[in-house]
């Protein structure tokens, strides 16, 4: 996969799942990233070809789980993101996905304390020999790009130095979220600093931090001048932000992700958690759009809520009637 001037979905638990990323794609997105997936939970999977729903699940052994879904459509956009910390069960997890995904990326920023007490996540950014033994591991055994993703260090110096050791490892490309592992979602990301990786390297670097609207797209890309930018919260807001038209309201982005989800049977829990997070920023969840969905148990009760009945008993009886002649 190439990665020069690129759009990219960001990784975001519970959001990034396929339905989400269909709809950031159909928007612009040339690479849409996966959530999170720590290597434990899909080394315990098994690949299912869905036929019911043209889909290739990943799915805990022994329960109805599906950790991973993915579909020929995306296949030469997705990227697998895993949570590891440790290159031997990395490339076991890996190894089972590769075929299906257009890159693995490793992340190296999760300053959640599940993450990094895992030794996963941003504890992997003190551990500049663990990264190489992961990245060199996963490139010398795999044919589909490695990629990973950090946040910056104390100093510039510092960042730029772990780069160059990254860049060493082979990697095909470095995403870079412009804050340290302690700053707050809302102190800004520091462009400036990623501009310093850029011009120390010759691989892409994924500019990430701070891209709320399309115009953003080019500033991100003028102040660090990386030619590929990484988008996260401006396009769980709003994920027409990848369009360079007029942004489409948010209103029609939300009925057109939960159509994705109904078609792609999508895991209700996940898809509430991405709805709700859409209304509260917009909106609130007190108003009888968020209390219907909190109320909601299946996709049929979030397609009633926008209107959606019909869609939904038009999805089922093509299923029924596909499994009929399968
Ligand atoms: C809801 C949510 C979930 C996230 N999950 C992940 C994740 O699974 N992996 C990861 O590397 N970063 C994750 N992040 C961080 C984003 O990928 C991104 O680096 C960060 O939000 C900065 O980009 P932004 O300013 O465009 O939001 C998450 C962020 C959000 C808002």
């Amino acid at each position: 996969m190439e990665y020069e001037n690129k759009l990219v979905l960001a990784p975001m638990v519970r959001v990034g799942t396929l339905p989400f990323r269909l709809l950031a794609a159909d928007y612009g997105a040339d690479i849409t990233y996966a959530e999170e997936i720590i290597d434990h939970k899909i080394i315990k999977c098994e690949r299912i070809v869905n036929d019911y729903i043209k889909s290739t699940d990943f799915v805990e052994k022994g329960t109805d789980n599906v950790v991973f879904r993915t579909c020929n459509e995306e296949k030469g956009r997705v990227v697998f993101q895993m949570g590891t910390s440790d290159a031997v069960r990395a490339l076991k997890a890996a190894q089972l996905v590769c075929k299906d995904v257009a890159a693995v990326d490793i992340n190296m920023g999760c300053p959640k304390s599940f993450s990094v007490s895992g030794g996963m996540g941003a504890a992997l950014l003190t551990k500049p020999d663990l990264i190489h033994d992961i990245l060199t591991t996963l490139r010398r055994n795999i044919d589909t790009p490695v990629t990973c993703k950090i946040r910056l260090l104390k100093s510039s110096q510092d960042t730029v130095e772990l780069a160059r050791r990254i860049e060493k490892t082979g990697v095909s490309a470095l995403a870079v979220h412009g804050r340290q592992v302690a700053d707050r979602p809302r102190d800004p990301a520091k462009w400036n600093e990623i501009a310093d990786v850029v011009s120390a390297l010759t691989i892409p670097v994924i500019a990430n931090g701070d891209v709320f609207e399309y115009d953003d797209i080019q500033r991100i890309k003028v102040a660090t001048g990386a030619s590929s930018v990484m988008v996260a919260r401006g396009a769980l807001w709003n994920a027409s932000i990848f369009s360079p038209n007029v942004e489409a309201h948010w209103e029609d982005v939300k009925k057109e992700y939960v159509r994705k989800s109904i078609l792609w049977d999508n895991d209700v829990k996940s898809t509430k958690h991405t709805l709700k997070e859409m209304i509260m920023h917009y909106s609130c969840l007190e108003f009888p759009e968020g209390k219907a969905i909190i109320k909601s148990q299946n996709l049929a009760d979030l397609a009633k809520i926008y209107g959606d009945e019909e869609y939904y008993e038009s999805v089922r009886a093509y299923r029924i009637a596909l499994n009929r002649h399968a």
